[in-house]
């Protein structure tokens, strides 16, 4: 996807919190400041392609801001402002001169609470692709591919055509992520997806989310700890805007580096 005017070069990056693979995403010295707030800080880490990396911590720690720095949602912010880098694919995110419409299109990014539009299901999914100007035919295979991809199409295949808004909180949440996948991203942000959902609902997307891996990259901001081991790879802890702590997942709740960090998983302070 063309999403720069011109390609460009970024900085040598901090390698130093890298593991393994070669990540699709790499931040680097990233900081994100509300006006005088600084937010985000000086926050270096990679982000793997095909895996679940978790963004931890207390509220109001800056878990939210770093997800939505990544496909520059906080751009919709007057006194959001941004240092460092985000690498991705030999680009860096925050340059002026990114296409964000198309940046968003290839990172997509679902919400806490499920907002369909209030229309019928199946235009929650050809909306944005009339605004495309793909061909009806080829839209009735991209509703019902990514219907099936977000693990709803046996619910909701007989009632194409009704509101929405009729389904319930779980399916709702679905939805949005079916019609994110429509527009084929590389990478699925979610910030708090399962929170405004009942354990059952919430299970349900969690499921989800791990066959999802297997062709997206997901990058998910969760309170709820327990969900975080269960499904990512990778986790970040984050305490007052600080990159506390990354590693591998198991490694990071059996066996934290960090005092702070471990103090949190134990439940010491929340
Ligand atoms: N739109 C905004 N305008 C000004 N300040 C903001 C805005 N959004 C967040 N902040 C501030 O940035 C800091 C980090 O907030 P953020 O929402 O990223 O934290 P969080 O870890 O996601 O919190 P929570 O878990 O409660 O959602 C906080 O000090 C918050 O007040």
């Amino acid at each position: 996807m063309d999403m720069v005017e011109n390609n460009m070069k970024t900085k040598p990056l901090d390698k130093s919190k890298e593991i393994n693979s070669v990540p699709l995403l790499q931040l680097d010295e990233l900081s994100v400041y509300y006006g005088e707030n600084h937010a985000v800080k000086n926050v270096s880490m990679p982000i793997e392609e095909n895996k679940v990396t978790a963004f931890i911590g207390p509220s109001g720690c800056g878990k939210s801001t770093l997800l939505r720095t990544i496909n520059r949602m906080n751009d919709q912010i007057s006194i959001a402002r941004y240092e460092g880098n985000i690498e991705y694919e030999g680009l860096n995110l925050l340059e002026k001169n990114i296409d964000v419409v198309a940046l968003r299109k290839e990172i997509g990014m679902v919400f806490q609470e499920p907002n369909p539009f209030p229309k019928p299901i199946k235009e929650n999914i050809t909306h944005a692709l009339k605004f495309m100007g793909m061909k009806k035919k080829d839209m009735e295979e991209v509703v019902e591919n990514s219907l099936k991809q977000a693990a709803i199409w046996d619910e909701v295949k007989d009632r194409l055509k009704s509101s929405a808004l009729s389904l319930s909180g779980g399916q709702q949440q679905r939805l949005c992520i079916a019609r994110a996948l429509a527009l084929k991203p590389r990478v699925l942000l979610l910030d708090e997806p399962t929170s405004a959902l009942d354990p059952i609902s919430s299970a349900k997307v969690e499921d989800l989310i791990i066959e999802l891996k297997k062709h997206y990259t997901i990058v998910i901001v969760t309170h709820n700890m327990e969900q975080a081991a269960r499904i990512s790879d990778n986790t970040a802890f984050m305490y007052n805007g600080d990159l506390v702590e990354f590693g591998n997942t198991s490694q990071l709740f059996t066996n934290p580096k960090e005092k702070r960090t471990e103090d949190y998983i134990s439940g010491k302070f929340s």
